[in-house]
């Protein structure tokens, strides 16, 4: 007969086993709630993976390192740059007469990674050198020279901590497609259809990419690379042109006829080169003048005009045997899409200040004019920071950008505009080696990850709303929804 406690709880009809049954589920979903959130909210250590890639390009060597979260090892996870590292001296396959050093030079960048990679993570870290142009170019010149400097490479990639997966050249339409693929995963295009081009211009070889609904493969299979990414078949045309790097394409210019006074650099400019240096590149040795002189002094008369006809003199766009080319007899279909146009295309329109692509291309070239013309000794007083070998060859570098990408590639005023000039996406440098990481370390899924039907969040709330909604009728069943009528209130 006890009036309290237990048995007045179950003397009211509302306080049935239901009643108990749902005051226990909810409050188990609410305790159950709180810790998720607790824990959810609870800054976990993070705890990251990392790959490293050494891109040994034809100037000079760098080192990138990634990581991602590893509990989204299953490639749901954002890889992002988190360091890199430009080693000095210039590219590997400069070596070729003494391979010790082309190992010895990545020791300082190598050490450099050992102390940025958390210890514990150093022996699961994949690390893959991939060289380019610069080894190409060496191969074809001498292949026991390219053997040796991948060998000397490799012996001093394999003394440090990280797991060395191979140190390899990579081939033309692999650097253009792996651009492409970095492009695009960092501006998160793999999701959707319309895709970004890539634009990759280095010191030996230039690669064009991008998907083009015009074209199937059919035409020119070689440059075709077919990716299924996320769920998404991609059909991508690529090229790349050897020897049409900017260092490389700058040698053919000087090896032309009237090379001696030059366009393409600035009145009052005057060095004296060696021919020999200038030809010893598998690019300009056909055009070596049978009996030259050892030295040659390289002088100045700036005129971009004049410039643009002596850069368009390394073209050929005479010969195509398909419907229709870029140029040296090169299939290439209609441009499609944006673009982004990084490496020496950044670096070279980023300081002559012509990256703003709303500009007109007309006043671009007539910007490029005036600077071109500008006399040596000035340019020098302008900017006296940069590097003398690299303020020399703007002129010329701006010049050959704007041929190459308008005669060459057939940009117009309205598709040059669709051309970003970028050297980083949200923090990771634009090249082709994270997407060559990507895809040896198989992060990108051919097919789309499940998404969960909610995200977590979603799942959070929902058990909320259950937990609300459970403890809200044990609340209401302590007391009848609607009084009886009949009832009068007891004062309890
Ligand atoms: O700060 C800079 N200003 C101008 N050119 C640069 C700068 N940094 C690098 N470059 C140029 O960018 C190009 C990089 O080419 P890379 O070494 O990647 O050759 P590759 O891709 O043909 O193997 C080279 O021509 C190099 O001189
Ligand atoms: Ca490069």
């Amino acid at each position: 007969n006890d009036q309290t406690g237990l048995y007045s709880v179950f003397r009211n009809p509302w306080h049935t086993p239901l009643t108990i049954f749902i005051a226990v589920v909810g409050v188990i979903a609410i305790v159950a709630l709180v810790t998720v959130a607790v824990l959810q909210n609870k800054p976990l250590i993070p705890k990251y993976k990392y790959g490293i890639v050494l891109d040994a390009g034809s100037s000079h060597t760098a080192m990138y390192i990634y990581e991602w979260p590893a509990e989204k090892d299953n490639n749901t996870g954002r890889v992002e740059q988190t360091h890199s590292c430009k080693v000095k001296g210039p590219g590997i396959s400069s070596y070729a007469s003494d391979p010790k050093k082309a190992g010895q030079s990545l020791q300082v960048c190598m050490k450099e990674a050992e102390r940025f990679v958390p210890s514990e993570r150093h022996e699961e870290t994949p690390l893959y050198l991939g060289a380019t142009a610069g080894m190409r170019l060496l191969n074809i010149e001498n292949s026991t020279a390219s053997d040796q400097v991948f060998q000397a490479v490799s012996e001093s990639l394999q003394k440090s901590p990280f797991s060395f997966q191979g140190a390899r050249i990579l081939s033309g339409q692999e650097e253009g497609a792996f651009g492409w693929v970095t492009v695009n995963y960092l501006d998160d295009r793999l999701k959707q259809v319309c895709t970004t081009g890539a634009l990759d211009l280095g010191g030996a070889s230039t690669q064009i990419s991008f998907v083009s609904d015009a074209f199937d493969g059919s035409e020119s299979p070689n440059n075709s690379v077919n990716f299924r990414l996320y769920g998404n078949d991609y059909n991508l045309y690529t090229h790349s042109f050897l020897c049409y790097g900017k260092d490389q394409v700058l040698r053919m210019a000087l090896s032309g006829p009237g090379s001696i006074s030059d366009p393409c650099f600035h009145n009052g400019y005057s060095e004296s080169k060696n021919y020999m240096t200038l030809y010893n590149s598998p690019c300009v040795s056909k055009r070596k003048p049978v009996s030259s002189p050892a030295d040659f002094t390289h002088v100045g008369k700036g005129n971009f005009y004049q410039c643009q006809e002596l850069v368009k003199s390394v073209f050929d766009f005479t010969q195509c045997k398909y419907t229709q080319c870029s140029f040296n007899g090169v299939y290439q279909p209609t441009l499609q899409g944006p673009f982004g146009a990084f490496s020496a295309y950044y670096f070279v329109m980023n300081f002559l200040n012509l990256t703003d692509t709303s500009v007109p291309l007309q006043s671009v070239k007539e910007a490029l004019a005036r600077y071109c013309s500008t006399p040596w000794e000035t340019i020098k007083k302008q900017h006296p920071g940069i590097k003398l070998k690299y303020l020399a060859e703007y002129c010329f570098s701006g010049t050959y950008i704007l041929t190459l990408l308008t005669e060459g590639y057939n940009f117009t005023s309205e598709t040059f505009s669709k051309i970003r000039f970028i050297k980083q996406i949200k923090g990771s440098d634009a090249g082709w080696t994270l997407g060559y990481m990507l895809n040896l370390t198989n992060m990108i899924p051919a097919e789309a990850p499940d998404t969960p039907l909610l995200p977590h969040a979603g799942y959070v709330s929902v058990i909320t709303v259950i937990a609300l909604v459970l403890f809200l009728l044990f609340v209401l069943s302590l007391r009848p929804l609607w009084p009886r009528c009949s009832q009068k209130p007891q004062i309890v």
